[in-house]
């Protein structure tokens, strides 16, 4: 980047965001995180390339961000965004990753010329393993849309869709999925302390399963169902279990339905 990156909000996931960017150098230009706390996540408080200041006003007043990557909760947005209005000129992209927030919010708050990509990303983010859903309004040029990119990149991979309310569904699946995906670590080792085993062990169980199991598929790039076949035989334990996981009716695939259909329920009535 040739000119400052400011982030407004230093909290998990921007400073998820940051950290992917200092250990890219992509924010060798200099980049503000502007947060009201006093210490920042992940250590950052203690990394160099880059400043910590608590609030918009202490920003230089001749500042010309190249990007405002907007990353504090949805419900804060009204009160911050105002601070962010002296930015919206030529040059300067907005990129917010605030859940349910639409292009049509911050066009309202920030002009209709403000070029803007709303992005939904994940907490995997913060070891460079997350996945992002994008999408720009039309004043975005190619150049502001690979700068994006590029910046999301630093925390994994980017897919972008063209029509915005999918992102609302990005998020009821990708943006909260990883807490699907502790929840089940948990619900495993509680089911295995029902079936006799101690406590920490069900949990070290649980936890190496299922990291385990998201590792082989990454690294194998094989698909879900058939790493699934690989462990079940025929009449098995595997076989077994899943009879009962994979109720059509009262398995995982109707509650899977319902939670990602209420996470995304629940992003569409953030939009504000
Ligand atoms: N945590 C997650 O898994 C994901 C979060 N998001 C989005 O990221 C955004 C941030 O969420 P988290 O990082 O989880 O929350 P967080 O609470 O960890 O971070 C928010 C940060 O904003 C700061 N803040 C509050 N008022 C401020 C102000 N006036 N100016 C600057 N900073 C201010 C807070 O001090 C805090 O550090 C939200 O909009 C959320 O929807 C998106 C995808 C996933
Ligand atoms: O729970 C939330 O609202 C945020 C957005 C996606 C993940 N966490």
């Amino acid at each position: 980047m040739e000119r400052p990156l400011l982030l407004v909000g230093c909290g998990k996931m921007g400073g998820a965001l940051l950290e992917g960017w200092l250990k890219s150098g992509i924010v060798a230009a200099g980049a503000y995180a502007i947060d009201p706390s006093d210490s920042l996540p992940y250590g950052l408080s203690d990394k160099p390339g880059f400043s910590h200041v608590k609030d918009a006003a202490d920003l230089p007043a001749d500042l010309h961000p190249q990007v405002v990557v907007l990353a504090v909760k949805p419900q804060a947005m009204d009160a911050v965004i105002g601070a962010y209005g002296r930015f919206a000129k030529p040059g300067t992209l907005f990129v917010s990753v605030a859940a349910g927030k639409t292009i049509g919010y911050f066009e309202r708050h920030l002009g209709a010329n403000a070029a803007i990509v709303r992005t939904i990303p994940n907490t995997p983010a913060a070891i460079g393993r997350g996945i992002t859903g994008c999408t720009a309004n039309p004043n975005v040029a190619d150049a502001e849309r690979a700068m994006a990119e590029l910046l999301l990149q630093a925390a994994g991979e980017v897919i972008w869709v063209e029509d915005e309310a999918l992102i609302d569904s990005v998020t009821g699946l990708a943006g909260s999925g990883p807490a699907y995906v502790f929840h089940m670590v948990e619900a495993m080792a509680a089911a295995g302390e029902k079936v006799g085993l101690p406590a920490d062990i069900a949990m070290k169980l649980a936890r190496a399963t299922v990291a385990g199991a998201g590792e082989l598929m990454r690294v194998t790039g094989e698909e879900a169902s058939v790493l699934r076949q690989n462990v079940t035989s025929p009449n098995g334990t595997t076989y077994a279990g899943l009879q009962v996981l994979m109720d059509p009716a009262t398995g995982l695939p109707p509650l899977m339905e319902r939670t990602v259909a209420a996470a995304t329920k629940r992003s569409r009535e953030l939009a504000g």
